[in-house]
């Protein structure tokens, strides 16, 4: 089997990395959420069945997790199709797919997107949050588990030929359950084996990030190439920020495009704004650690497509970008965070 050392690899395929232009980290593009349903509150319940309607819209806004039908972003292909060409105009080159197994990840509709819109898209090995680990995941040792995450990249995943090229979103909870322990040490092992880019998706406790990274070194993970997603909503404090900056992964500020009053998972973290956001990029940099920092939307509900009023994934390069200009982050910044950096950590050691 011919090395992958030096490429990146999409759904269609190895690839040069100069051809990936500027690359989202951390979207999906079909998924079903189902396993994250909310219940409403009391009273709420006939809001949660029905149709996505302009009336209704402002409450699926604020409560995205409690409309069923909202959770299922996998029958929009036409529509993230259309988006996604949007995304090409737009000057964006790549999307990495962070759908992994337990929340719906579909290799077939990925390379037809891939096909149809000529934007690269590299997909992810591994598993999603406990909750959705089958019985037989929970039943595996850390060995079987790197096997299987091994095979999705070199030789494709769910029976067919298609590979990953990134393992993860890998899930993980707070506090973490020995599944997802079990599952980190095999994404560490598979890392160190293939030299394959990797990114976690943390609990939500400002703890959680470091815990994770000491479990993947201590499994012989290469931190250079893991990227920490979700910091938006796991790390607040300015000071615990730079410090976990310090232990030298990637740094994704991904959920774009998400304001609400109301963190419906975790009610005692005010959601940033995406003028926070960019604060707290501009912190990072004036920090030194612009070549650690990606930026993306995590879209994953269909509120957030613009059929249905939403920001889109075209939302970072059309309105963010030029803010951050505004708030002096300067192009040449900008380009090593959403081009330079994605490129080095989507790069096969
Ligand atoms: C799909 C996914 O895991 N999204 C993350 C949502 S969260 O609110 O940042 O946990």
């Amino acid at each position: 089997m011919p090395s992958l050392r030096g490429k990146a690899q999409t759904v269609l395929g190895p690839v040069e990395p100069e051809h990936l232009g500027y690359t989202l980290t951390h979207e999906h593009l079909a998924m079903d959420y189902s396993c994250s349903f909310s219940p409403p509150s009391p009273g709420q319940e006939p809001l949660s069945d029905g149709p996505i309607e302009m009336k209704n819209l402002f409450w699926i806004k604020q409560n995205p997790y409690s409309h069923k039908e909202n959770l299922l972003l996998y029958q929009e292909t036409d529509a993230v199709k259309e988006e996604l060409l949007r995304f090409k105009a737009a000057g964006g080159g790549t999307i990495v797919e962070n759908t992994t197994t337990g929340i719906g990840r579909d290799m077939n509709t990925l390379k037809k997107l891939a096909e149809e819109t000529g934007v690269h898209i590299i997909a992810g090995a591994g598993f999603y949050v406990d909750s959705t680990h089958s019985s037989q995941t929970q039943a595996m040792t850390v060995e079987q588990l790197t096997g299987i995450i091994v095979d999705e990249i070199l030789k494709g995943a769910d029976g067919t030929d298609i590979k990953c090229g990134v393992v993860g979103e890998i899930g993980c909870s707070w506090p973490l359950t020995q599944s997802e322990h079990r599952v980190l040490q095999a994404t560490a092992q598979a890392q160190s084996q293939l030299g394959c880019p990797i990114i976690i998706h943390p609990g939500r406790h400002s703890d959680a990030p470091f815990q994770l990274i000491r479990i993947l070194q201590e499994a012989g993970a290469d931190v250079s190439k893991t990227v920490m997603s979700h910091l938006d909503r796991t790390i607040c404090d300015t000071k615990k920020l730079l410090e976990f900056a310090e232990l030298g992964c990637y740094l994704e500020y991904d959920l774009f495009g998400t304001e609400f009053l109301h963190y419906q998972f975790h009610p005692d973290t005010d959601m940033p704004s995406d003028n926070d956001r960019i604060t707290r990029i501009r912190i990072l940099v004036d920090e030194g650690y612009e070549d650690r920092i990606l930026m993306a939307h995590d879209v994953h509900t269909k509120h957030r497509l613009m059929k249905y009023g939403g920001h889109g994934y075209s939302h970072i390069l059309k309105n963010i970008v030029p803010k951050m200009l505004i708030r002096g982050i300067s192009q040449d910044k900008i380009d090593k965070i959403l081009l330079a950096n994605p490129k080095r950590w989507l790069t096969f050691k």
